[in-house]
């Protein structure tokens, strides 16, 4: 077996592998050094898949809600509150079994349960395995705004198994593929067109197509975080292509209404139409994109988003995303397929003129 070295650049190291989890159980065995491995989880995915892991250790099962709705403060207290009642050592690794919003909110927990405990992610969701799992950002929603709160803990492991995949509905796998797509245009156009080739076997579960998926985005994911972690150097940032508009949708629409991949999807498009439109790209990228997107059934536009006519609505939402100086909008922007730079300072006149049509 083979592992993927994840090294955030400020002395932490972990790993991630990408294949079933039955091959670490020596690995999990000598985590857990005797004791139950405490694992935060939703029923859901308890129910399905937390046989492997009983098959392999003693774990202990902490439940979060299914969804973006785990990610929010109470549920964060319960989960300290939880790790607190079973005397939870620091020393000792525990494992959160999930999708990104498990993965986000056991993050944070283990960020802050004694000052920093270590996790070990297991991702079953095609977006946590590309994406959420890896490179340490950990979150819950406050103030109606997308991960307002977190912290930056890289995980000492991550275990991806593509296996698991064969559970999820097509909507999950539609949105998980929406973040590669992600990877292929900001960092390596042969990957984009490795997905208009394969994208729709990749969302059909196919085991193989999402190992080469998952080792292609983690190995980039963790090339931009080695060198820019808690994201302040502009590198990391690129990974926030699409993020702008797309976290701006999922407020507008309500949080936990549309998938984070669906606002991903059209946020990217959108980001690319504004490039195409102030000529930081020629017009055939963002078509490319619509049409790589459209095939793989994902939206495209606000409404498909169901969000038609509520463009100037984002605005205040974009002016408040984490890449912003507080005044003006920060955006990521496609120079061309496999090649993505940061606008800073974008003029808010021509971006409200853009949403407007939008
Ligand atoms: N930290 C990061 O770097 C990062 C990156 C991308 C996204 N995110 C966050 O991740 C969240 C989205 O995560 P997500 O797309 O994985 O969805 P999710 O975690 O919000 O929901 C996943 C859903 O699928 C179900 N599920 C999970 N695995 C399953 C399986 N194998 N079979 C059947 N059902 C299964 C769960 O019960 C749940 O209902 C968003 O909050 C987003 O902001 C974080
Ligand atoms: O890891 C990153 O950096 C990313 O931007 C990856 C995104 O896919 C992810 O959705 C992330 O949680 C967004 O972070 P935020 O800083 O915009 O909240
Ligand atoms: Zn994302």
């Amino acid at each position: 077996m083979s592992f993927i070295e994840l090294d955030d650049g400020i002395g932490g190291t972990g790993r991630a592998a990408i294949g079933p989890l039955s091959d670490h159980a020596d690995l999990l065995a000598s985590a857990a050094d005797g004791a139950a491995l405490p694992c935060i989880t939703d029923e859901h995915v308890w129910k399905l898949h937390g046989h492997l892991l009983k098959d392999i250790i003693a774990v202990d099962p902490i439940f979060v809600p299914r969804g973006e709705a785990a990610k929010q403060w109470n549920i964060l207290i319960s989960l300290i509150a939880a790790l607190a009642a079973r005397s939870h050592p620091r020393s000792r690794p525990f494992l959160a079994l999930g999708g990104g919003s498990v993965g986000d909110v056991a993050g944070l927990a283990a960020a802050l349960y004694m000052r920093g405990t270590p996790v070990i992610q297991i991702p079953t969701t095609l977006l946590a395995q590309v994406d959420s799992a890896v490179g340490g950002k950990t979150a819950i929603d406050a103030e109606g705004q997308k991960n307002l709160v977190g912290t930056f803990h890289s995980p000492m492991l991550v275990l991806a198994d593509p296996a698991l995949l064969a559970t999820l509905d097509r909507r999950q796998m539609r949105a998980g593929a929406a973040e590669i797509v992600k990877y292929g245009m900001i960092a390596d156009e042969g990957f984009f067109r490795w997905m208009e080739a394969h994208g729709e076997t990749v969302i059909a579960a196919d085991a193989h197509a999402c190992a080469e998926a998952a080792q292609q985005c983690i190995r980039m994911k963790a090339d931009a975080v080695a060198g820019d972690l808690r994201d302040e150097k502009g590198r990391r940032a690129l990974l926030n292509f699409g993020h702008t508009f797309g976290h701006a949708f999922e407020s507008v629409a309500g949080l936990g209404t549309l998938l984070h991949g669906e606002a991903v999807a059209a946020g990217m498009v959108l980001a690319s139409q504004f490039a195409a439109a102030t000529e930081y790209c020629a017009p055939d990228v963002p078509k490319r994109l619509v049409q790589l997107l459209d095939r793989l059934g994902l939206p495209t536009n606000l409404g498909a988003l169901g969000l038609a006519g509520k463009g100037t609505t984002l605005l205040p939402h974009m002016l408040r995303d984490k890449k912003s100086d507080g005044r003006t909008a920060t955006l990521v922007l496609p120079e061309r397929i496999g090649e993505a730079r940061l606008l800073r300072a974008v003029d808010e006149q021509r971006l409200r003129a853009f949403l407007e049509l939008a």
